[in-house]
């Protein structure tokens, strides 16, 4: 069995990805701070070690004992608006920690790596659907911070020969189909939580950010990724540098957008519940659409979604809300 180190393996995405990586015959081992993390989202037959990914003694101690063949890398800030306000935070938390991070495990001979980027490397795209070739310009340091972090992967394979797959996510949404496992972010930001804590009734109406941008109906387009298939891409990232793709960035999306008064739609037909709105200003620093080209992850690594209609992704969140209405406490 291969034992496989998730750094951040208690956030949302991590401890999705764990479980399905434990479903699927691997041997997962999670290192995480528990800075936004929580230790119940992670089985306790799972190896937990509470620690920092720039504590390169525990890294290399890590790697040692547990024998760890390749590492997938979530551990990381992510509120934009805080990256905006702290940009020193975002280059030390997430880019010059990975950089310790991946110094120590190819150190201790770990060279293969799948790390979690994002569309916010892209910042106003050109071009929609973005295809991973288009140019980078993140708006804002959280942007940055990532896209650092995967051009320094190119100069660290010349140097060492570390194999490593960036996945630049889209919009992660959903939960475990059976609402076991979910979204518990503190601050939340994200759309869908928040409409379906109104849906709950935890909030009074969702806030809808700018009704006049140049979309069919006037709200932002996003591209939303099921949490489940994200999980899988990250399999088989993980395969695929096993059995010779090469290194390089990835999107992970559906292809398709939905505007936010299309989620707040579907969100009102899933629940069966009122979702009240207030029309707002728009968030500074949000471009009107944001959907992937996915030719590439189809093509090289054979990913295609399974559980991202729009439906399933509210379906399974709504069950998680339902039956965890104050998270994980
Ligand atoms: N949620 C999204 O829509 C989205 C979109 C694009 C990219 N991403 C990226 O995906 C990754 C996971 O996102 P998420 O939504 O699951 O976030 P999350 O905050 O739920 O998870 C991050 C995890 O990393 C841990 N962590 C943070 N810093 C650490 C450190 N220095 N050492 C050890 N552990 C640390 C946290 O405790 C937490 O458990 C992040 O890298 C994020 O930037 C997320
Ligand atoms: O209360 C809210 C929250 C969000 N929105 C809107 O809903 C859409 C989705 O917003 P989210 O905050 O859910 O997601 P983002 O598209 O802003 O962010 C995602 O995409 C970013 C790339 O730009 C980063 O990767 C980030 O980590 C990831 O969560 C946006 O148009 C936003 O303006 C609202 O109208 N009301």
């Amino acid at each position: 069995m291969e034992s496989i180190l998730v750094s951040g393996g208690a956030g949302y995405i991590g401890s999705h990805t764990v479980r399905t990586l434990a479903e699927q015959g691997y041997r997962p081992i999670v290192l995480d701070s528990l800075v936004t993390g929580h230790r119940q989202s992670v089985s306790l037959d799972v190896p937990f070690y509470h620690g920092d990914i720039a504590d390169s003694d525990l890294v290399r101690k890590i790697v040692e004992i547990e024998q760890v063949s390749a590492v997938i890398h979530f551990a990381a800030r992510s509120l934009v608006g805080e990256s905006v306000e702290k940009p020193d935070l975002y280059f030390e938390e997430n880019t010059a920690k990975t950089n310790r991070f991946v110094s120590a495990l190819l150190q201790s001979g770990v060279k293969r790596l799948i790390f979690s980027s994002t569309a916010a490397t892209y910042g106003i795209p050109d071009e929609v659907p973005i295809p991973e070739s288009a140019p980078t310009n993140p708006i804002n340091p959280y942007g940055l911070s990532k896209l650092m972090i995967e051009q320094s992967f190119a100069w660290l394979e010349k140097a060492y020969g570390l194999k490593w797959i960036a996945l630049r996510y889209f919009n992660a949404a959903g939960a475990a189909l059976d609402g076991s496992l979910g979204e518990d972010h503190i601050p939340e930001t994200h759309l869908i939580p928040l409409v379906l804590k109104t849906a709950l009734g935890q909030r009074e109406a969702i806030s809808v950010f700018g009704t006049d941008y140049s979309t069919p109906d006037g709200t932002c387009l996003r591209d939303y990724i099921h949490v489940l298939d994200l999980a899988n891409a990250h399999i088989l990232a993980l395969e695929g540098l096993a059995t010779g793709v090469g290194s390089g960035v990835y999107n992970v999306g559906t292809g398709s957008g939905y505007s936010v008064k299309e989620v707040i739609e579907t969100a009102r037909f899933v629940t069966g519940r009122p979702i009240p709105v207030l029309e707002s200003p728009r968030r500074p620093g949000d471009p009107d659409k944001l959907v992937a080209k996915v030719e590439k992850i189809q093509t090289l690594l054979g990913w295609t979604p399974e559980h991202s209609s729009i439906e399933q992704i509210l379906q399974s969140a709504w069950a998680w809300h339902l039956k965890h209405p104050n998270g994980y406490l």
